[in-house]
């Protein structure tokens, strides 16, 4: 098959990559040239343009948008206006919002698959758990590209209708808020409490055998094996929000209490008042470990 990717970042890179790996053809582009003259080195086809890529991808395209939620997505699909038609499929592997997800699936002449992408860019030699929404006939058509990005066939699966991929993902993420911030807690106590406790031996007998055991808790280990016990120099703020909100926004309007995801997110609002919470320095170093965000630190 031959797959035309659009952004080439942290995450749009694994793709072609995995791609490129499975003996698909790729071609790329990024606005940033760097990006694309990279991913040329790497053996993918370079596009000087979103138009440029859609030609050369010549009858029955096949594109994935790896850009930036919100503004970048719905201006790739501007430009693909008129260029593509109802034999063609564009897959969003982005965090975008499943509204915007569905208008976009009913104003494109393409078929338009909503993929929410879980693994970040630590994920990337194990693959990806990718959610994914839109007609039937899309999916099973991008099936062979989905089992090289994900994980393998067990990796994706198609949830529903155009929204419902990016629907998962969101609500994926709220859960993600709350598992962070559990286990932020958990070591805010131990690292306070009454004894003079090793937290990187804490997490990894936790991560052999325990209830507890998860990639989170093995990122908490990472961490305090790089950082310190103290977690050295990685302030009290956690960035991010906007997918935890929109889950915790559902709840509301389904009128479905869910308390955890609630104040984990308005825990990471509350790091912005930076008093130096523990939780929160942990849960904004695991960021960076599963997607290589940003860490501000002191
Ligand atoms: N980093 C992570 O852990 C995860 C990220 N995501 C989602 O995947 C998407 C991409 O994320 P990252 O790769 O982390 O972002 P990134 O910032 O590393 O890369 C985005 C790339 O898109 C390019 N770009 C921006 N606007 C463009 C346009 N109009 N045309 C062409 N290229 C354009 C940028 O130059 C950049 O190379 C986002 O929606 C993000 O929320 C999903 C799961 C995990
Ligand atoms: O989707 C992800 C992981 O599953 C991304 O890393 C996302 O950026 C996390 O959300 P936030 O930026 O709000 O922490």
């Amino acid at each position: 098959m031959e797959l035309g990717v659009i952004g080439l970042g942290r995450m749009g890179r694994i793709v072609v990559d995995r791609v490129l790996d499975d003996g698909h053809d790729v071609v790329v582009f990024d606005i940033d040239e760097e990006a694309v003259a990279d991913a040329a080195d790497a053996g993918a086809r370079p596009a000087d343009s979103i138009a440029d890529l859609a030609d050369s991808l010549g009858e029955e395209k096949r594109i994935w948008l790896m850009v930036p939620a919100g503004d970048p997505v719905d201006a790739a699909l501007d430009e693909l206006d008129g260029v593509v038609d109802d034999a063609d499929v564009i897959v969003d592997g982005g965090n975008s919002y499943f509204e915007d997800s569905v208008r976009r699936a009913e104003s494109t002449d393409a078929a338009y698959l909503d993929c929410g992408t879980s693994g970040g860019p630590a994920g990337a030699e194990l693959g990806f758990s990718l959610m994914v929404g839109g007609p039937e006939w899309a999916y099973e058509e991008l099936t062979p590209v989905f089992d090289a990005v994900a994980t393998g066939p067990d990796g994706h699966d198609r949830m529903g209708p155009a929204g419902s991929g990016h629907y998962v993902k969101m609500v994926h993420n709220g859960v993600e808020y709350a598992l962070m911030q559990t286990y932020g807690e958990g070591f805010e106590l131990l690292a306070n409490g009454r004894y003079d406790l090793d937290l990187e031996a804490v997490a990894r007998t936790w991560n052999n055998g325990a209830v507890i055991r998860s990639w989170l808790l093995e990122l908490c280990e990472e961490a305090f094996r790089e950082e310190g016990n103290d977690l050295g120099d990685v302030a009290d703020r956690v960035e991010g929000g906007s997918t935890g909100t929109w889950t915790v926004q559902e709840a509301l309007e389904q009128e479905i209490p869910v308390p955890l995801l609630y104040q984990a997110l308005a825990e990471r609002f509350g790091s912005r008042a930076d008093d130096g919470r523990f939780s929160r320095r942990l849960a904004s170093r695991l960021r960076y470990g599963f997607g290589r965000h940003d860490v501000p630190r002191r």
